[in-house]
């Protein structure tokens, strides 16, 4: 008898092409790739060099989205020069090597980890590289997802494969029942609250039970999205009949005959039972609460009814330096309570939480309310397709009758690195997966939290727990 073996083993065992070495090196074949005209350009400009083709350019779809602008008219022009190349470049790159790619003006663009699951790009069993490091997001689909760098995309554009390290296996298992407010969000930010930003660091995580059934497809691809803020280089969850209805119908997904032949292989791609993983952690659902982050990193996370720790109280002198500088540059103080905390931005956005029903989620918070009047809020749909469905079902007037601004979709003010940037020592409640010194702008300040807290936090002019609403 074999091995009972994890669904992360399955999927690296069946896409083997050989096994390079003793210490756990293999040559891996890659299923399908997601380009963006941000970490592309120098691994096309090596192809160039070298005078090579792409292996397999079908196996390839290219997005605009860090760089854009969101401003709420789409031209295609971009005023910033080096954003404006970047795009150009890319355009360039998919013509002359036969990529298909989803420009500013494509109905079809967006947010890569939001656009390739909508259009059926991504399937149950494949594994999958891209040039951006929340590529885990596909676990959600039961897909393996990994973020590579410059030259690994040139490598697997070049062959289709990549040399890859065997990592270790995580199970994280989420039993009960999330309580009213508290939602998908919540238990990936408990989760690295837990275990440390670097507390999946070397491992591929699955997760597992009733909780993470009982979540939409949409919910669970937050969970997995956000693992790599854990360190995971691979985020897996077995997909199930929801992944197939996600799936099915989806523009680039299998049709058919070849529909019910995807399916019958799809079902079995789970764990073994038996299977032994290298970790195991356990959460309780029922006893999570919507969640904050107080500092400068994923972890420094807290329930929203608690109060910020102190460094006094850390006895590792490293993180002790670690959570005084964190508070420094947040503007706040040990003791202080996160309710409370008055705020001059609200962002809803980002690969993490701008799906068509987080946007229901904060239309329901905001109801009849009106922003309050001191904060700038935005909402910056995950894909000009979310847009769309969003503008067809109200959400968008009443997004803009209650003071949101309603923008083209893009990164924007998820990391400062287009034109939707925070000023310094502005405070931002935000959808987003990255609270980093400076990810929103320098010297600006980020608490992450869901999108319907976040709505609730623009509303009340400070951060809120949703539940007292
Ligand atoms: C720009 C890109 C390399 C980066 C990533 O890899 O994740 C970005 O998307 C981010 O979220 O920080
Ligand atoms: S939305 Fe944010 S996290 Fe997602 S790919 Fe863009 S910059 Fe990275």
């Amino acid at each position: 008898m074999s091995q009972p073996r994890t669904l992360y083993d399955k999927h690296i065992d069946s896409h083997t092409v050989c096994t390079l070495d003793d210490a756990g090196h293999v040559l891996l074949y890659i299923d399908r790739q997601v380009l963006n005209e941000y970490t592309s350009p120098q691994a096309f400009s090596g192809l160039r060099e070298s005078g090579r083709p792409v292996w397999r350019p079908g196996a390839h779809l290219a997005v605009v989205d860090h760089v854009n602008p969101t401003a709420a008219s789409r031209t295609g022009e971009i005023a910033d020069a080096g954003g404006a190349r970047q795009v150009a470049y890319l355009a360039e790159n998919c013509r002359d090597f036969a990529i298909e790619l989803f420009d500013l003006l494509d109905r079809r663009q967006g947010i890569e980890h939001v656009v390739a699951p909508e259009q059926g790009f991504i399937l149950p069993g494949m594994v999958v590289a891209a040039g951006d490091s929340h590529t885990t997001t596909y676990g959600a689909l039961g897909a393996f997802g990994f973020g590579i760098g410059t030259s690994q995309i040139e490598h697997l554009l070049a062959s289709q494969t990549l040399v890859y390290k065997r990592l270790r296996s995580m199970r994280v298992r989420v039993d009960g029942k999330l309580r009213p407010g508290v939602v998908s969000k919540d238990i990936i930010m408990a989760l690295i609250a837990r275990i440390g930003a670097s507390g999946a660091t070397g491992y591929a995580v699955e997760f597992c039970g009733e909780a993470i059934d009982a979540l939409s497809v949409e919910a669970r691809m937050t969970v997995c999205n956000m693992a790599v803020e854990a360190g995971a280089r691979g985020a897996f969850m077995a997909p199930d009949q929801k992944v197939f209805d996600y799936l099915a119908n989806r523009p680039m997904a299998p049709k058919g005959e070849r529909w019910q032949q995807a399916l019958s292989h799809w079902r079995q791609l789970q764990s073994d039972p038996g299977a032994q993983f290298d970790r195991e952690v356990h959460i309780d659902a029922s006893q999570l609460q919507p969640m904050v982050t107080w500092g400068t990193s994923p972890d420094q996370a807290l329930a929203i009814d608690g109060r910020i720790p102190a460094p006094s109280e850390q006895a590792d002198p490293i993180l002790r330096q670690d959570m005084q500088r964190a508070l420094d540059y947040m503007g706040l103080q040990a003791g202080q309570a996160l309710q409370g905390i008055r705020i001059d931005h609200a962002f809803i956005g980002s690969c993490t939480n701008a799906r068509i029903e987080d946007l229901r989620q904060v239309a329901e918070v905001i109801g009849r309310r009106q922003v309050a009047s001191h904060v700038r809020a935005m909402i910056v749909p995950g894909s000009t397709a979310v847009r769309e469905q969003a503008e067809a079902e109200g959400l968008a007037r009443q997004f803009i009758e209650a003071g949101f601004e309603w923008r083209q979709s893009g990164c924007s003010m998820c990391l400062a690195m287009n034109d939707d940037v925070l000023p310094a020592g502005a405070r931002c409640a935000s959808s987003t997966n990255r609270n980093f010194e400076g990810r929103q702008g320098a010297g600006a300040r980020t608490h992450l939290m869901s999108p319907a807290m976040v709505a609730a936090a623009a509303i009340a002019g400070h951060l809120t727990d949703i539940r007292s609403l």
